[in-house]
């Protein structure tokens, strides 16, 4: 599986880490940085870890920032994004499983390396389960996006 990877200076120390699981699982990463602790803002590196999972060139994203929640905010402004921050093992792989969740979100800040490592395995080996009513639930996620997006067009 190709999976987009993103962190900021506040996910940076745990950067290391969650290649090396990606890599243990047989993943490809595509990494959009940042590679220092130099302070970025976690909007620019979301926009390009989601854009990467949206244009498919990722299946899936993961974004670290200091506690997640910044870069939670920020991917499920993007159309077709269905992010999650995770802290548990179960909400990685039900998020995947129930609400077909496309980019995982985790805080440097919150987790050590270990619980990344169970809650990275579980969001990368759970499938959506493509029947009802998860189905119709994330038809449901998708059709506000198109709602919004409309109401940002008659806005303009
Ligand atoms: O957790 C974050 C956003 O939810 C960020 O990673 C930062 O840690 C947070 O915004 C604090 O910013 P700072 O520039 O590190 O003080």
């Amino acid at each position: 599986m190709k999976v987009s990877l993103g962190n900021d200076h506040a996910g940076f120390r745990m950067r290391p880490d969650v290649k090396e699981i990606l890599s243990g699982l047989g993943c490809e990463t595509i990494d959009f940085g940042s590679t220092s602790e130099d302070p970025v803002d976690f909007p620019d590196i979301a926009q390009a870890v989601c854009n990467a999972v949206k244009t498919k060139q990722a299946t899936r994203g993961i974004m670290v920032c200091g506690t997640g929640v910044g870069a939670v905010i920020a991917a499920n402004k993007i159309a077709g994004i269905r992010a999650a921050l995770c802290h548990d093992v179960h909400s990685a792989h039900q998020s995947v499983e129930h609400d077909d969740v496309n980019v995982l979100c985790l805080g440097a800040q919150i987790i050590g390396p270990w619980l990344a490592k169970d809650i990275i395995e579980a969001f990368i080996h759970a499938q959506f389960r493509d029947e009802e009513p998860f189905r119709g639930r994330v038809a449901k996620i998708r059709n506000l996006e198109r709602v919004m997006a409309r109401e940002v067009i008659d806005e303009c």
